[in-house]
């Protein structure tokens, strides 16, 4: 039997053990459904990828994985742990990223991570966590006179403090340059690497496709499609479908436009 409540799940003959299992979430605002039942696994160790339009439904769906929002209904489990009994545990084990609000303006970036690491009841060595998202010559530096990069950079330290089992990362290369997408791409896969499972929303299918190991196409709050990148694009390149002038003959931009019918424009 295929289903949720098997603790190991084959994916082309591999056994994947799920670290977040979310059933039939559905989020209502008022008489507008933003989450319509939505179930998906996310696999111990991947980069996974909620890929879709604005408003589609991605934010929502992380907040409530991570606690921070209330469904309306359905089941969600992260490391084990129930959204509804043990929010609590679920915090403890995962990594999120603050808002630039939470920055307090008169400190250092060594400083904020001796703050953050406190709240958390835990000591860590602030250098060493700067030195993990390459930031150590800007210690003494306050957040708002970082790059974009770098402010991202640090962002995403700061959901490495607790020593997270996930950590989400919700548009983390919006607005950068190319290179700095690139070193931020780098970074990412060397959470992964040091054993964190990654959950990350992007509108960038290039990004998606050298980042994630399988990725969800959200869209009108439904999950349309959840596959890795090779597999929907090779089925789609199967389907007949081809690219006009390009070495590759689809992307998953493609395979996007193609499950949605719409045209993909940035937010
Ligand atoms: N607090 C709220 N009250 C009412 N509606 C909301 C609220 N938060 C989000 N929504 C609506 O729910 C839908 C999904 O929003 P959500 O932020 O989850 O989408 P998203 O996929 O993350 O979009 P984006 O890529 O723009 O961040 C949108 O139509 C949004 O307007």
């Amino acid at each position: 039997m295929y289903g949720f409540l098997l603790p190991e799940t084959y994916i082309r003959g591999m056994v994947k053990t799920p670290i977040i299992t979310v059933k039939n979430l559905v989020k209502q605002y008022d008489d507008f459904t933003a989450v319509k039942d939505i179930s998906f696994e996310v696999f111990e160790g991947e980069i996974f990828g909620l890929l879709g339009p604005n408003g589609a439904g991605k934010t929502t769906t992380l907040e409530i994985i991570e606690t921070l929002r209330n469904k309306t209904s359905g089941e969600v489990i992260v490391d084990g742990f129930n959204v509804d009994t043990d929010a609590g545990s679920i915090k403890k084990r995962i990594g999120v990223q603050l808002q630039a609000a939470g920055y307090y303006p008169n400190l250092n970036l060594a400083e904020l991570i001796t703050l953050f690491s406190g709240l958390y009841g835990i000591k860590v060595s602030p250098m060493a966590m700067l030195e993990k998202v390459n930031l150590t010559d800007k210690a003494k530096a306050k957040y708002k006179d970082l790059s974009g990069g770098q402010k991202q950079r640090f962002s995403i330290a700061t959901t490495l403090i607790n020593n997270p089992r996930v950590v989400f990362l919700d548009e983390p290369t919006t607005g950068l340059d190319p290179q700095a997408r690139r070193n931020l791409w780098e970074l990412i896969k060397e959470i992964q690497k040091a054993g964190t499972t990654v959950v990350i929303t992007t509108h960038y299918m290039d990004e998606a496709e050298v980042l994630c190991d399988r990725v969800a196409f959200v869209d009108g709050g439904h999950i349309i499609g959840i596959d890795t990148p090779d597999h929907f694009i090779d089925t789609l390149v199967a389907s007949g479908f081809e690219r006009k002038k390009e070495v590759k003959q689809a992307n998953l931009e493609d395979v996007f436009i193609n499950l949605t019918g719409k045209e993909w424009r940035e937010g």
